[in-house]
């Protein structure tokens, strides 16, 4: 290097000149010497540089195709996967642009508990009106006062602060109606809404039209007023003009009631009440606020709203919710399917004219093998029995045992360890005005007001159509510990309207048939098992009765000496699967040896006791099983018995293990068609015996036709139903009286044979899982047509 600077220029130039030739082989020589750390550096910021723009290309693109470049590494499963979620995520968009936070939904009762503490918060009741002619505004401010009058009277510990009544028309809708109140910590707050409706554009129009838009609008979250701790709806309309909910009767209050439920986050504490001004506007008015009386109460105690059924209060519209109910509906169709078992008990003398039966249930049971007979019948408080015997006695469904799982699992709550009830798919039908089973049809049970439940949830049979799933407990004599007859009572009423209340948030029911659903008043006592096997049944019918709650009680036709022995029900029936010996033993595989004489001699005590009570035959028809070539045996078995009613109905098919090894499938449920044509070959085949028999009416819906005996005919006309007044006062006068004395009204026109049997005020809505439902347009005609 020092010659460099030293020399001459042309020195240096040489010098440049040499070290210029010379480069290429150092370069080569640098090359070798290095090209492996230069090759990983290079690859490193390469890959850098690749990586940064793909990114960055990613942010830009629109999200699924970026997504599927992103991770080439992913297994075709999971981009599939991705591609799904997000399509679903663009679809979702495309409905609206709500903004979605990703939540498991709590319950109603914790939602409201999280974020109230009633110990020290306050709940402010706010009624908010609109009206233009006036009504609304005076029953608005009158509601005001009742509710203020009520809080004030209240003795609890915890009541609301005293309600304020605000017009819809003069409030800020933002400062209500976008999110709850905030002015006071301490203060949470409770919306009344009282509205008219108006098919023309007035203030209410601009109101859900707020409702609507904040629900949409994306930069407000999906639940903005779930800060209430509840809300609920009562509007007014017209009847005379907007004849029916279709028609537009109250339509504003239906929105607002649908919108509230979506911006609250499902927290209706009270159905949408609907009153028509020209005449019942006050009754449901009233009723009303006492139910919403009892919703504030229960929040004010710090109890919230309560438990909902899967989907309470839901903001989905009606028509969706009827999936939650899809597996109630095998149970409510093949209520049928009741089967029961014996109880040892001495032989009744009650009826003399039994006596002779009694003797021939002795010897049935002499020939019985099943475990011997014990009188188990003591309640359980009761002192243990010294026998040996007493200290295995068990529970019949104990709570750790898998039959109580499947149980309450399949809706039923148990009561003690023998008892169950559940409600059913009608009793949630005529709730929400969409009909009643065909008890409605054929006797005025309306099922809002029905309690389905048994004392003995376990059966002597095995039916092949039974939906007990095969899990309750089957047996032939009782050998159980036994709960006492009012603790039962007390328990199955209590557990309904605990469910009945669960509905209160559901979508579409009625307020008017909540209201009148807190009072029960009749129970069908026909669930699973076998009523009579409880060996205190006539002081549980006695407690029902005494209660005015009317008695529908069906036994399967193996317990002659219990059948014997029962007390009058208000309707009895036998269950009647089958017209021989042989098809009988197929059907309800009896556990009884002489399952067929035990049959005969039912049929004989029903005979004996049919100018006591009201009787019936339930035929439950399964093709393939009972019906082919059976109409001459089952024409035998009524000649035989002399039943008031043989109610035939389609086996509905329940799909359990149990009925497919029994051979059951989809082929052995009837056609309508196919029941219709039985019941009139059967009708020609009574009326050619000469036994005074007509087709009085059908339940088209539920597949079902009622054969009544001309003792229910006056003045030529089918009268099917009862005087439900009249048979409580003739139990309570203790006299002797028989079934013609509390025979009804005629059968309404429109469940006679012929007309559907569906009531033309209710709605009907036709669908299948997974389908849109879509109403029907009830009127007879509609019914009718659509079953074909
Ligand atoms: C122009 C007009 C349109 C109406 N539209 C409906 C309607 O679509 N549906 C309904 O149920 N009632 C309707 N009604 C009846 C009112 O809702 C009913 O009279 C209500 O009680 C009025 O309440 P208000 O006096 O508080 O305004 C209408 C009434 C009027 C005068
Ligand atoms: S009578 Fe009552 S319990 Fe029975 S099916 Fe009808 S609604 Fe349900």
């Amino acid at each position: 290097m020092s010659s460099i600077l030293t020399d001459t220029p042309d020195g240096l130039f040489h010098t440049i000149l040499k070290a210029l030739k010379a480069l290429p082989r150092e370069l080569l020589v640098s090359w070798h010497l290095y090209r492996i750390p230069v090759l990983a550096i290079v690859s490193v910021f390469c890959g850098l540089i690749i990586l940064f723009t793909s990114r960055y290309r990613w942010y830009d693109e629109p999200r699924g195709a970026s997504n599927l470049k992103e991770r080439p590494e992913q297994s075709i499963a999971s981009v599939i996967q991705n591609k799904i979620s997000l399509e679903q995520k663009i679809v979702a968009q495309k409905i609206g642009p709500r903004k979605i936070v990703g939540q498991k939904p709590q319950s109603r009762a914790k939602l409201s508990l999280d974020t109230f503490d009633h110990t020290t918060q306050k709940v402010q009741p706010l009624v908010f009106f609109s009206s233009l002619s006036g009504t609304t505004e005076v029953a608005a401010k009158k509601l005001t006062e009742e509710l203020d009058s009520w809080i004030k009277h209240s003795e609890s510990d915890y009541t609301p602060l005293e309600p304020r009544v605000l017009d819809i028309s003069y409030v800020e809708l933002d400062d209500y109606f976008i999110t709850a109140p905030k002015d006071d910590p301490a203060v949470k707050y409770f919306y009344l809404i009282l509205i008219p409706s108006y098919d023309i554009d007035t203030i209410l129009s601009n109101f859900t039209e707020h409702l609507r838009e904040t629900h949409h609008d994306f930069r407000i979250d999906t639940a903005p007023l779930s800060g209430l701790l509840g809300y609920a709806v009562f509007g007014f309309g017209d009847k005379e003009d907007w004849p029916s909910e279709e028609e537009g009767f109250c339509y504003q209050a239906k929105e607002v009631d649908k919108w509230l439920a979506k911006l609250t986050g499902r927290k209706r504490a009270y159905p949408l009440g609907l009153g028509d001004i020209k005449s019942d506007a006050i009754a449901r008015l009233e009723e009303w606020r006492m139910g919403v009386q009892d919703a504030l109460g229960e929040i004010c105690a710090g109890n919230g709203l309560g438990e909902g059924v899967p989907g309470s209060g839901d903001p989905v519209e009606s028509e969706d919710e009827d999936e939650i109910y899809e597996d109630d509906e095998a149970l409510a169709e093949t209520e049928v399917a009741v089967q029961p078992k014996a109880r040892k008990t001495k032989p009744s003398t009650r009826l003399d004219d039994l006596e002779d039966l009694g003797k021939l249930v002795q010897k049935t049971e002499e020939t019985d093998t099943g475990p011997i007979a014990i009188d188990f019948t003591t309640y359980k408080p009761s002192k243990p029995r010294k026998s040996a015997l007493t200290a295995t006695i068990k529970e019949m469904v104990p709570k750790t045992s898998p039959t109580y799982a499947s149980l309450t699992k399949q809706g039923y709550s148990i009561i003690g360890s023998h008892s169950g009830v559940k409600i059913c798919r009608w009793t949630k039908s005529a709730l929400r005005g969409r009909g009643s089973c065909y008890k409605y049809s054929f006797y005025g049970i309306q099922s809002h007001l029905c309690m389905e439940a048994t004392p003995s949830l376990s059966c002597s049979n095995k039916c092949v159509f039974c939906w007990r799933h095969g899990t309750n407990p089957v047996g032939t004599t009782w050998r159980w510990v036994t709960d006492p007859p009012d603790m039962i009572f007390d328990g199955i009423t209590t557990a309904h309207y605990k469910k009945i209340k669960m509905m209160k948030g559901v979508p579409g029911v009625r307020a008017e048939r909540f209201a009148e659903a807190m009072r029960i008043r009749h129970c069908a006592l026909s669930l699973v098992g076998e009523p009579i096997f409880y060996p205190h049944i006539n002081e549980l019918l006695a407690i029902l009765h005494s209660h005015r709650i009317s008695t529908f009680l069906v036994c399967n036709a193996q317990h002659p000496e219990q059948l014997a022995a029962l007390v009058p029900v208000t309707q009895l029936y036998v269950s009647i699967d089958a017209s021989n010996r042989e098809s009988l033993r197929r059907i309800d595989r009896p556990l009884h040896r002489d399952f067929w004489e035990r049959f005969l001699a039912c049929l004989d005590i029903l005979r004996a006791r049919r100018h006591e009570q009201r009787t019936v035959f339930r035929l439950t028809l399964v093709k393939g099983f009972n019906v082919d070539e059976e109409v001459a045996g089952y024409a035998d078995l009524v000649e035989r018995a002399l039943p008031g009613f043989v109610e035939i109905k389609g086996v509905t098919y329940c799909g359990t293990s149990a009925s497919s090894s029994a051979g059951l499938t989809m082929q052995n449920v009837p056609f309508y068609s196919e029941v219709t044509d039985f019941v009139t070959a059967l009708s020609a085949e009574l009326e050619r015996r000469g036994l005074g028999y007509g087709i009085a009416a059908e339940h088209a819906h539920s597949c079902c036709v009622l054969l009544a005996s001309e003792r229910f005919r006056r003045a030529g006309q089918w009268c099917t139903t009862i005087d439900y007044k009249r048979f409580f006062e003739l139990v309570e006068s203790k006299g002797k009286f028989g079934p013609e004395d509390y025979i009804g009204q005629p059968t309404p026109e429109w469940a006679l044979w012929g007309n559907g049997g569906f009531d033309p005020r209710d709605q009907r809505v036709v669908g299948r899982k997974g389908k849109r439902k879509h109403v029907i347009e009830p009127t007879p005609e509609a019914e009718v047509a659509a079953e074909g």
